[in-house]
Formats: structure tokens, C-alpha cells, sequence
């Protein structure tokens, strides 16, 4: 994994500040280069990994039937204004041959993929197909809910607007009965 190269990073905080017409080295801000530095290490760090390693433990339980776990909550940074996008993630996946992963893998794998700079869109897609690919899953759905502080705190600014976002494969992407049974049970918690 390729680490984030945080004096780089706190060069181009100290030319921002300067840029915006700040002073960069007074008392508040001499800190702050760093500080950001170390905080694009965490926020960032989905970069460069491989999303189907969180899914590492699989084990085989005896059930048939869908897996959904809901309102996992991430947050993520749009990649056109380097702002957060932020809300929950609903992961629902139909195990191939009672090959399960642990609950919290699932979470995981939200995680990993928001910690990068990135679209909705892709985001949701990403985690689909970790799951399609390393569980050879029969069916994914995966729903995501945000909102855009692009959105919110400047340009349109639309607070309290999200975006709603659906990737299926599999089953869910072929049998439009099987999809809307999922997608009622993940609106059950609405
Ligand atoms: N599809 C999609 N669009 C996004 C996402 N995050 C931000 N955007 C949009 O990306 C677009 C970038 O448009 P531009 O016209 O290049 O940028 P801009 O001038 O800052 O646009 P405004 O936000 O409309 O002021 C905007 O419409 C954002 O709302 C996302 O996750 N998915
Ligand atoms: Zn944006």
C-alpha cells in the first residue's frame, strides 16, 4: 500500500492558507499544515486497497436467504470539491453455497471504499462488486443514502437534500421481485 506523503501534503495546506490570504505561520494556523497532513493519512487511506480484502473471513453457515445489514454509517469526500459526503449504507447479499463473511467485514468494506476521494456512484458500485467477486455472492443490492455538503454549504445549496444510489448483481439485478423484497426489508427500519 502506497502511504499518503503527508510533507507534500503540509506544503500544499501552507500554499493554500497563503493563497486564500492567510497568514500561515501565525500562532493558530502553525499547526494546522500538519494536522491536515495527518488527517488525509486516515482519510484517505481506502486508497490503493483492494476492497474484497476486507471480506477476508468467510465461513459456511447453513441459511438459504438474504443478509442485509443496514445504516452503516460512512463518510466519504466527494472527489469534485474535496467535501465530505456523508449518510448510510445498506448491504444486502445472497450467499453462494452458505458462504458467509462476518457482519462486521460488511462494514468494513463501506469503510474502505468512502476513505477516498469519490462518487456516490462508485462508491455503491464498489461495494457491490467486492461482495459479487470475493463471495461469488447469487445476488447483491447495495443502497446508499447521502447527503452533499457540495450541495448543502455552497453552490445550489440544498441542505437536507440526499441522493439515494442502488447497485444490484446477480439475482437482484435480474428478478425485479427479488430486488423489491430486499429493498422492503432494508425500508422496514424507515
Ligand atoms: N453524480 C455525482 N455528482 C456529484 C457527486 N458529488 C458531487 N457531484 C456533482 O459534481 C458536479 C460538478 O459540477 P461542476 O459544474 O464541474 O462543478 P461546480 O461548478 O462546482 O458545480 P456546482 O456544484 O453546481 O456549483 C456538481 O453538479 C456536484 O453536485 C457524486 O457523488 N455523484
Ligand atoms: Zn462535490
Amino acid at each position: 500500500m502506497r502511504a499518503v506523503d503527508t510533507a507534500r501534503i503540509e506544503q500544499a495546506v501552507w500554499m493554500m492558507l497563503e493563497a486564500i490570504g492567510e497568514e500561515p505561520d501565525r500562532e493558530g494556523l502553525a499547526d494546522t499544515p500538519a494536522r491536515v497532513a495527518r488527517m488525509y493519512q486516515e482519510m484517505f487511506s481506502g486508497l490503493h486497497r483492494d476492497p474484497k480484502e476486507e471480506l477476508s473471513a468467510r465461513f459456511h453457515v447453513e441459511h438459504e436467504e438474504v443478509v442485509i445489514v443496514r445504516d452503516i454509517p460512512f463518510y466519504s469526500m466527494c472527489e469534485h470539491h474535496l467535501l465530505p459526503f456523508f449518510g448510510v449504507a445498506h448491504v444486502a447479499y445472497l450467499p453462494h453455497h452458505h458462504v458467509v463473511t462476518g457482519l462486521s467485514k460488511l462494514a468494513r468494506l463501506v469503510d474502505t471504499v468512502a476513505k477516498k476521494p469519490q462518487v456516490q456512484e462508485r462508491m455503491t458500485n464498489e461495494i457491490a462488486d467486492a461482495l459479487a467477486e470475493a463471495l461469488e455472492a447469487e445476488g447483491v443490492l447495495v443502497l446508499v443514502d447521502a447527503e452533499h455538503l457540495c450541495m448543502s454549504m455552497r453552490g445550489i445549496r440544498k441542505p437536507g437534500s440526499r441522493t439515494t444510489t442502488v447497485a444490484t448483481r446477480g439475482r437482484y439485478a435480474e428478478d425485479p421481485r427479488e430486488r423489491d423484497e430486499v429493498l422492503r426489508l432494508i425500508r422496514l427500519a424507515d
